[in-house]
């Protein structure tokens, strides 16, 4: 657990901070460029020193009023936008300084988790951006940190390496089980990687949730970058893999089950969905011999007129959902809040 109750002046800027976050998965801190980001994780990583206030890591002092750990001591693995490798030294040079015990399982274990076994007897000279934002990650998780720091690791890599490494982010997120803090302002990021989102604005933080109901609540939607629709993020285990088709059956309920292409994971698993609006249909009987797998039973919970469209939105089994209907429709069916509905669901983004 991170215990983080901070305060401290930056120029015009005054970062505060009162948090506590979980002790395994992603935290993103997440905000516009200048919102203080890097200087909450600058604060933890003890590169800077609050003007007042504590971090504890694992109710361990890193800061309080009487002590100052300084970085070294602190147990924390960074990685920057830049991957800052030694450059004389191998890939297997960086890897292994800063290790803390010599076990070759771990280090074969990490070499493999970020498939960087081919660059070991490589420098960073002849890597790409990718490659050593891998190795750099490994050298951090090598050292055997308490936490591990991110700022802004996929920022300086150009598309399809930024996809590459993502992939690897999200599979070592599900590995590893200590904390991750991982600064961004991408939305691509945030929606793959994070489990629990800091809103930073101003130096303060703005709200500090789920994901999932960040993306939900009305703080967000000014960073959701489709303008013609809403969107839902949500969670849901794997239920059953189709025998026959290529489908996997997520779980909504006991009673409501919600089909996407197949999913390769275990029966349990979580996965991360996003429903776009658009995508979501809206009938008052039920839609016999429909093409469309998935026909939900929901209740309309908010209707939100725009200009040229209407945003319902619906609760099925516990989770609000969007449908973009014309005004036309909501003529003709004159929907009204709890009214029953069938929702059906045409397309379905598997986020991760
Ligand atoms: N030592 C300092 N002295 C004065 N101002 C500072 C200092 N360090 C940071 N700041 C200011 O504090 C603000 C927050 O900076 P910070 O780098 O934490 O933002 P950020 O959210 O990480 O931004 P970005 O996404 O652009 O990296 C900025 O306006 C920055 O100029």
């Amino acid at each position: 657990m991170l215990r983080i109750n901070v305060k401290q002046r930056l120029g015009n800027l005054l970062l505060e901070a009162d948090l506590t976050l979980p002790s395994r998965g992603i935290t993103a801190i997440f905000g516009l460029s200048g919102s203080g980001k890097s200087s909450l994780i600058n604060l933890v990583s003890g590169l800077t020193k609050p003007d007042s206030g504590v971090i504890y890591l694992n109710n361990r002092v890193l800061v309080d009023e009487q002590s100052f750990v300084p970085s070294n001591r602190r147990n924390i693995g960074y990685v920057f936008q830049d991957a800052r490798l030694f450059p004389h030294y191998s890939v297997k040079g960086n890897l292994r300084y800063g290790m803390k015990n010599s076990s070759q399982t771990k280090f074969d274990h990490v070499v493999e988790l970020l498939g960087i076994k081919d660059l070991l007897h490589r420098y960073p000279l002849t890597l790409s951006g990718g490659e050593k934002q891998r190795v750099a990650i490994g050298r951090a998780l090598l050292s055997e940190p308490e936490i591990l720091l991110m700022d802004e690791p996929l920022s300086a890599l150009d598309l399809p390496r930024k996809r590459e490494l993502l992939n690897y982010l999200e599979k070592l997120t599900k590995e590893i089980d200590i904390p991750i803090l991982y600064v961004t302002h991408s939305i691509d990021e945030l929606l793959r990687l994070a489990e629990n989102v800091v809103l930073m604005e101003n130096g303060k933080v703005k709200a500090y949730d789920t994901l999932e109901n960040m993306w939900n609540s009305p703080l967000f939607a000014t960073w959701k970058q489709q303008e013609n629709e809403q969107s839902a993020v949500i969670s849901l285990p794997i239920f059953y893999h189709h025998p026959v088709y290529n489908m996997t059956a997520l779980q909504l309920s006991n009673e409501q089950k919600l089909w996407v292409n197949a999913i390769p994971a275990d029966i349990g698993s979580l996965v991360r969905l996003c429903i776009r609006s658009t995508d979501v249909s809206l009938a008052l009987s039920y839609p016999e011999k429909s093409s469309i797998r998935n026909i939900l039973n929901g209740i309309v919970t908010a209707i939100e007129i725009q200009d040229n469209r209407v945003d319902v939105q619906v609760e099925v089994a516990n989770y609000r959902l969007w449908a973009t209907i014309s005004k036309w429709s909501l003529q003709d069916l004159q929907l009204i809040e709890g009214q029953p509905v069938y929702v059906q669901i045409k397309a379905v983004s598997v986020l991760s």
